[in-house]
């Protein structure tokens, strides 16, 4: 690999929309078994990593709440050393600092997205030997969501989320609404309403068939904030619920179009508006980063 004396990367991680969200089934550990289709936003947090020569994880927050151990940052970084010593390569440390940017817990998958990116980021900064697919098996015990950010494409996902098939999309701009309401993702999948039995849609043709968010009947029950926003948003664009909520997104075909509708939203929520990107920014930036030593601080 190029790159040998990169010491610094700086590096986005995306959040991610889910397109639908089908349950076709409850596996037998509790899990349940999943269709989607992901694609990311060019909207993300930043992560900054500097390679230590001890084994020490030294990790910093722009947000005091998420700046502690149990980060998905640092899990995932000490997922990695822990294949390191198992895999008899000297341990080694980084810092880590993450401007947090994204709404979190709220259906984006930042948490996963940080993760991914931090698992990237550290096989390069470490020169680890490890595949993609090595490292997406590792990012899947941290999250469901991990394994895309890994691969870097727009996928069709089955299983929990970690069988992928590569899509393309169409990429909208979207205006993506919070509307500040915590849904607990491991609650929500436990309803007894929630819809487990969606006939299953194939990889090649999902686009022309009826999809859906089958939270999203729960999820407006539940909580009327959503189902206010949800009908609030309708009137300007299709509209959908992304993961279990509560976050929901809008499909306009300008970037104008969905900022006039952003310009009216009612002053309770909070909204951006992005373009959905079938590639990774991260695995971009990292090819480049790999060829280049950009950001090479040494
Ligand atoms: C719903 C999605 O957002 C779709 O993209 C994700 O699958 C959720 O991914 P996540 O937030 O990373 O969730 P995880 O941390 O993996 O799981 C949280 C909890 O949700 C439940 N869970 C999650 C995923 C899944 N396929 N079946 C489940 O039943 C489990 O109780 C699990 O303990
Ligand atoms: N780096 C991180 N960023 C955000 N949340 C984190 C992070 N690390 C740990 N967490 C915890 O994980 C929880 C879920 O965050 P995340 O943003 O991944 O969820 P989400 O947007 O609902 O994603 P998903 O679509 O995967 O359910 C947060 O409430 C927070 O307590």
């Amino acid at each position: 690999m190029k790159g040998q004396s990169v010491e610094t990367l700086v590096l986005p991680a995306p959040a991610k929309l889910n397109l639908f969200l089908h349950i076709t089934g409850r596996r037998s550990d509790g899990y349940h078994e999943l269709q989607t289709v992901f694609q990311f936003l060019d909207r993300h947090d930043s992560l900054s990593f500097t390679r230590l020569a001890t084994a020490k994880l030294d990790f910093q927050c722009s947000d005091p709440q998420l700046e502690n151990d149990d980060n998905l940052v640092v899990r995932a970084a000490r997922a990695l050393q822990d294949w390191a010593l198992a895999n008899n390569q000297p341990a080694q440390g980084a810092r880590i600092i993450l401007d947090k940017r994204l709404p979190y817990g709220g259906g984006l998958g930042g948490g996963s997205s940080d993760a991914a990116t931090t698992l990237l980021a550290l096989r390069q900064l470490w020169q680890l030997s490890l595949s993609t697919e090595q490292l997406a098996q590792l990012g899947l015990q941290l999250g469901a969501d991990v394994p895309v950010f890994i691969h870097g494409h727009a996928a069709f996902a089955e299983g929990v989320g970690e069988r992928l098939t590569p899509v393309a999309p169409a990429s909208p701009w979207y205006l993506v609404v919070d509307p500040k309401v915590h849904i607990r993702t491991a609650t929500i999948f436990q309803h007894p309403e929630l819809r487990r039995d969606c006939a299953p849609v194939n990889s090649w043709d999902w686009s022309t068939q009826h999809t859906e968010n089958v939270f999203e009947p729960l999820v407006r029950r539940l909580h009327p904030e959503v189902a206010n926003a949800l009908d609030w948003l309708v009137e300007y664009a299709p509209t959908r619920l992304t993961g279990t909520g509560a976050c929901l997104f809008g499909s306009f075909e300008s970037q104008e179009m969905a900022r006039a509708a952003l310009a009216r939203m009612p002053a309770q929520w909070t909204g951006f508006v992005a373009r959905g990107l079938n590639e990774s920014p991260v695995c971009q930036q990292l090819r480049q980063a790999s060829t280049d030593n950009l950001t090479n601080h040494d």
